[in-house]
């Protein structure tokens, strides 16, 4: 298949084209380098570009014959989200609502969405189904739900179809080596507390101790990003015209701030220094994937099932590459 990936040198984006340059697809990345890395994706396949020169965007997507598109570029900083919601709106539902119209004109039949388990906000359950209530408690949570929304429409509507993956917490990193996580500023736990490991930080900070939560600290479900990519492959085989699919992506087990820092001193071997803070805003308390349904219906399966080798992959990223990418 001929596929846009927008945002594709970013972290979940790389780690998408390599699987998707590896099963022989014919990939073109879209992406301003504003988080994403030239160096993450082979140069051939690069287009420097924003999202919101959306002519320019037309024409890349005529010239090579596009017939899917991956739409991972977006801003995705939940704490950020919060203080600075115009910049979230603009870039995530006005970008991406104008990347979706082009989409419809030219008549490209398949479309697969980043969405995310923050727009169910709070949930009533857990693990989380794809039936529970969204109702998204940060902006970045309702920029994904609303084009969630517009997708839906597009699809009952025209002759496209798509797949919303509710991705959640994506972590690890290529197992060979050649590409990570590598985020300017770094917000995300994972690398954080690898970089304290590194010596780079002197201590991570705990977000809240006071959780309703069996350690009073944040629970996540971390995925490996290279299940995630499998996810994208498996959905834009089975996406039909016309219909429209949500699944969450996540492994169905969760793991709290306390136990991600501890699980990471005995992958690093390192000693992590912490330091209690308060709650940061727009952070759900507990979030954990009920995954049956993509598991089900297009036979996902995620290799890494454990915290301690998806930090392994992470640890090696970082131990190789301290400075990341070293562009930024
Ligand atoms: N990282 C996670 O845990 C996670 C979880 C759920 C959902 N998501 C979603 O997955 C997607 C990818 O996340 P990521 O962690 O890889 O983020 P990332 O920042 O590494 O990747 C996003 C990429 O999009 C590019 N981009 C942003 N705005 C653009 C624009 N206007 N024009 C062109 N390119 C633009 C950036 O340069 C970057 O390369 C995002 O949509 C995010 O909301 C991420
Ligand atoms: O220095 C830190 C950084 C994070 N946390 C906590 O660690 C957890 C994970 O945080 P982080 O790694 O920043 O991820 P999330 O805020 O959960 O957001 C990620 O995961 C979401 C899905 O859960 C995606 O939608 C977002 O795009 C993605 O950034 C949260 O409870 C944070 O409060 C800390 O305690 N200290």
């Amino acid at each position: 298949m001929r596929i846009l990936v927008t945002g594709g040198a970013g972290y979940i984006g790389s780690h998408t084209v390599k699987l998707l340059l590896a099963r022989g697809h014919a990939v073109t990345v879209y992406d301003n380098l504003s988080f994403g890395h030239r160096d993450a994706v082979p140069k051939e396949t690069l287009v420097v570009g924003d999202l919101k020169d959306i002519d320019h965007l037309d024409q890349i997507m005529v010239v090579n014959q596009i017939e899917a598109v991956i739409h991972f570029a977006a801003f995705a900083y939940v704490g950020e989200s919060v203080t600075n919601p115009a910049k979230y709106y603009q870039n995530n539902l006005l970008n991406s609502m104008n990347l979706l119209e082009r989409v419809r004109r030219l008549g490209i039949p398949r479309f697969v969405f980043s969405s995310t388990c923050a727009t169910y906000g709070v949930p009533t359950a857990m693990p989380i189904t794809e039936d529970e209530k969204q109702s998204p408690i940060n902006p970045y949570g309702n920029s994904k739900f609303c084009f969630e929304k517009m997708l839906a429409d597009y699809a009952a509507a025209y002759p496209l179809g798509f797949t919303a993956l509710r991705y959640f917490n994506a972590s690890g990193a290529a197992p060979d080596g050649s590409i990570g996580e590598d985020h300017t500023p770094e917000t995300h736990l994972i690398p954080l507390v690898l970089q304290v490991a590194l010596g780079q930080r002197p201590h991570i900070e705990i977000f809240g101790t006071d959780y309703p939560t069996s350690d009073g600290t944040c629970i996540r479900d971390y995925i490996h990003v290279d299940d995630l990519a499998e996810a994208h492959l498996l959905a834009l085989e089975k996406i039909q015209p016309n219909q429209g699919n949500f699944y969450n992506v996540g492994i169905g087990r969760g793991y709290s701030v306390r136990e991600v820092i501890q699980v990471a001193e005995e992958v690093t071997g390192k000693k992590i220094a912490v330091k209690e803070a308060p709650r940061r805003a727009g952070d759900p308390p507990s979030l954990v994937a009920g995954s049956d349904k993509i598991r089900r219906e297009l036979g996902w399966q995620p290799k890494y099932t454990q915290l301690r080798a998806i930090l392994e992959t992470a640890w090696n990223w970082h131990k190789a590459h301290p400075k990341g990418y070293g562009d930024k």
